[in-house]
Parts: structure tokens; sequence; C-alpha cells
């Protein structure tokens, strides 16, 4: 049977605000017999705990300098908060989801992604595919909070575009899709339908790619080539830039 699964990644920029148009799609996905994995963000609600708690927000290139008292914020933001409202919301949409955090049953295993420069950050080396296949096959939606655990047991923050991405490599999904506030890669002032692997690199060296656009793009091409077919970063129209790779002419 062909595999139709697909890796939805939804941003914290977005998750307050995801409308019933969104939840409308999600749903005709499933009809249709696609297979959906969330893996989402929540970099705002982590931000308004570490104000509240008088901690620093330091970030290099969209990745977070995760110290033990940020982990902790992090922890609560994406686990507690974050984790819990989105799978309440998709529940109510009539959609069934099983709420999961990469940290716990060994999801998401990792090493430190370099321990000096960011702290308690993880860098992706299995996912624990089984058990998304389980809960999948119960006819439910794994919605997996962007947290590892490395082999000592230490718990990790892994920036959630990452964490998608590392996902759909490690289902062999169909496509990836990267729901943000914005309607696609701007260029110029200007959202990009399609761009290919050489545009998106001279985007991001050029600077027209920063912040947290860096790590989704970075991502949709790991993906691109693993050869997942359809990249896709977008607003919650799911319109947005389709990202591919160049077929060499022969
Ligand atoms: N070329 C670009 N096109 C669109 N957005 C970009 C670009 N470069 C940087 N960004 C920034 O990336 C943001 C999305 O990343 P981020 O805030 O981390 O969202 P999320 O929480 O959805 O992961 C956009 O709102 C925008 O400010
Ligand atoms: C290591 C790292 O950067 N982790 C991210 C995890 C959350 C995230 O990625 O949230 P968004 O999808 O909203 O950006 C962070 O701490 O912000």
């Amino acid at each position: 049977m062909e595999n139709l699964l697909s890796v939805l990644k939804i941003g914290g920029s977005t998750l307050e605000n995801l409308q019933p148009a969104f939840f409308n799609s999600l749903r005709n996905k499933i009809r249709n017999g696609e297979k959906i994995v969330i893996v989402h963000g929540g970099g705002p609600e982590i931000n308004k705990k570490l104000q509240e708690k008088g901690l620093p927000v330091q970030m290099e290139d969209g990745i977070r300098i995760t110290s033990p008292d940020t982990l902790s914020c992090v922890k609560e933001a994406l686990k507690d908060i974050a984790n819990t409202k989105l799978v309440k919301r998709l529940n109510k949409e009539g959609i069934q989801a099983a709420g999961l955090c990469g940290s716990d049953n060994t999801l998401i295993q990792c090493e430190f992604l370099d321990e000096e420069k960011y702290g308690c950050v993880g860098k992706v080396k299995k996912v624990n595919t089984e058990l998304l296949e389980k809960i999948l096959e119960s006819g439910k939606v794994p919605v997996i909070a962007s947290l590892g655990v490395t082999e000592n047991g230490d718990e990790v923050n892994i920036n959630a575009d990452t964490a998608a991405g590392e996902t759909a490599a490690a289902l062999s999904a169909v496509s990836v899709c990267f729901v943000t506030d914005i309607s696609g890669i701007q260029v110029e002032g200007q959202k990009a339908d399609r761009l290919t692997v050489t545009q998106l690199k001279q985007c991001i060296n050029d600077g027209h790619i920063y912040g947290g656009m860096i790590p989704k793009v970075e991502a949709a091409m790991k993906c691109l080539n693993l050869n997942i077919d359809e990249v896709l970063i977008t607003d919650q129209t799911l319109s947005g830039t389709c990202c591919y790779k160049e077929v060499l002419a022969i």
C-alpha cells in the first residue's frame, strides 16, 4: 500500500491562532486516507516563561541556547502547556490526537548538539518509529513536543523544525509541511512560490533567510536530500513556498 504519511510542523508563532479552516484541511486529508504526525514548537510560550522567571532569551540562528534553568521553562512551555492545548483543540475539532513528548519513551533519541555552545540542546540520532506507527494504526494523530533524551537519560531541547524534519526522515514520509506565521519564504519582499535547494542556500548566504526561518529551511533541505518529494513552508492556507530539488538534465 502507498505510504501516505505526512509530517506537519506547527510553529509556536501559530499555535494560539489556529483557524477552523486549517482543521478542516486536516480532517479532509485524514478522510482521504492520509496519515499525519504533528510536531509542534512553542517559542513564544517559552519566551513568556523565561520572562516570568527573569531568565534571558538567547537564540543563535534560530537555536535556543539552553541552560538547565532554561530547559525547565522549555519543558513547562512545550509539554505542559503547548502540547496539552493542541491535543485538546484537535480533539475538539474532531481529530483524535495522542499527546507525546519526544523525551518520553525514548521517542527522540539524541546526543548533545554542541554542549559548550548551546547547552542542553539535542541533535537527533534516532526516532522511535514503532511507537508512532502503533499510534497511527490506532487511528490517532501523534502530536509531539520537541524534546529529546540522551543515552544517559538527560532531557534536551530540540528545535521543533529540526525534530519535524528528522521525524519525517525516520518515517519515510511523503511530505513535510512547516506551518508558520508567514505566507511563505519572502525573497526581496515577495513570497516565492517555488525555490530550489540551490536558491535556498543562496538566500541563507545573502541574508534573505534569517532567524527562525533558518532551521525550517535546513530541515527542508535535509528532507529533500533524503528524497522526500514534497516540502512546503507555509501559513495555515497550506499554499506557501514549495521547496524542491533541482533535477539535473542528462
Ligand atoms: N525569507 C524569509 N521569509 C519569511 N520569513 C522569514 C524569512 N527570514 C526570516 N523569517 C522569519 O521567520 C519567521 C518564522 O519563524 P519562527 O518565528 O521561528 O516561526 P515558528 O514559530 O512558526 O517556527 C517569520 O515570521 C519571519 O520573521
Ligand atoms: C533548541 C531550540 O531552539 N528549541 C526550540 C523549541 C521550540 C521551537 O522550536 O518552537 P518554534 O517552532 O515556535 O520556533 C526553542 O527553545 O525555542
